[in-house]
């Protein structure tokens, strides 16, 4: 499943630059700074959510069965539209990309149906998509009126006041629906379980140039959230990063696997990234046959993102 989320941003020349100051890179420094002039003023971000396969080069993508049910829940209920389909045969898999607007300026959900394969074990590390809403309890009514599966009434979150509803796809994944009013990014968080909430918000601030949006610990259920991303909570999509009093470790299943954030420069920011720590899983470079450039890396948590080229990724959308 893939969301893309585009945003104009320029928080990742600025980290990268702490980066090379806290190692006392004073020579790379120079050089970065001049470069990252030229990143800064036109670095755009795109953000997906990939799914885990094999390890191929091209991004895959969260996999799924059933297109078609799929879609409904996302069209019908959700009110998402489907904004492409491609079916690559001689990859054997399907893809159906949907979201609240265009690929170049809104977060999107592609689907994947692989071939044959009609179940993932989505795990217990992934936690929803969230799905803002001006009134949660209207759109619940009419999931069950088209036979989605509700999990969650509506009702304010326990220990705040935002009234949210949980509901399931097809496939089991979650999402929440949180009332609020127009906004122009309806697809508005991915929810990820961490083991280590201010590992996490490091990483992401120094390695990703995300900002740290709100954090809010809950006590009385046990577990804190720390909203991460490059734009307001209300007008964006963000990371919903999620501890767990004393949970370290998740599972993270066979379909959830990386996000994916654009770049101007593949190779400068797999630079940055290991100069934060992370792990680079792929190095940077175009992908074989489409030419898109790449890199990807591993959080601490081991939850994997990709960051693609964004001009490149403009191309593919042409
Ligand atoms: C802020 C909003 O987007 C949330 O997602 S908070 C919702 C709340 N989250 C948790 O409880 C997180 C801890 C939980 N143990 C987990 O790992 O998911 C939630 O799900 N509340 C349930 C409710 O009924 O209010
Ligand atoms: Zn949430």
């Amino acid at each position: 499943m893939f969301g893309q989320w585009c945003h104009r941003c320029n928080h990742l020349g600025s980290e990268i630059l702490s980066c090379l100051r806290k190692i006392g890179a004073e020579d790379q420094l120079e050089q970065q700074e001049t470069q990252h002039k030229q990143v800064l003023l036109h670095t755009r971000k795109c953000f997906r959510v990939g799914q885990k396969g094999q390890e191929t080069d091209a991004p895959c993508c969260l996999p799924c069965w059933g297109l078609g049910q799929d879609n409904k829940i996302y069209t019908e209920c959700l009110g998402m539209k489907l904004l492409r389909k491609r079916d690559i045969p001689e990859e054997r898999y399907t893809n159906a990309f949907l979201g609240y607007g265009p690929e170049d300026s809104h977060f999107v959900i592609e689907l994947t149906y692989n071939y044959g394969v009609d179940k993932y074990d989505i795990g217990s590390g992934f936690g929803h998509f969230g799905i803002a809403v001006e009134d949660v309890a209207k759109t619940v009514e009419l999931i069950k009126a088209k036979g989605g599966k509700v999990t969650r009434e509506p009702g304010p979150v326990k220990g705040g006041k935002t009234v949210i509803a949980f509901i399931e796809d097809p496939d089991g994944y979650k999402f929440e629906l949180l009332e609020r009013g127009p906004t122009p990014e309806p697809l508005c968080q991915v929810m990820l379980r961490v083991g280590d909430l201010d590992r996490a918000i490091e990483f992401y601030e120094k390695a990703f140039g995300m900002e740290l949006l709100r954090r809010r610990d809950n006590p009385e259920y046990k577990y804190t959230i720390a909203m991460m991303g490059y734009g307001p909570e209300d007008k964006s999509v963000v990371m919903e990063f999620t501890y767990n009093y004393g949970v370290t470790e998740y599972d993270k299943g066979n379909a959830y696997a990386q996000i994916a954030i654009g770049t101007d420069d593949v190779y400068r920011t797999a630079e940055a990234i290991k100069l934060c720590g992370g792990k680079i899983t792929r190095e940077p470079g175009p992908l074989p046959g489409i030419n898109t450039k790449i890199t990807a890396c591993l959080d601490p948590d081991g939850w994997k993102t990709v960051f693609v080229d964004n001009i490149d990724f403009l191309k593919e959308l042409e």
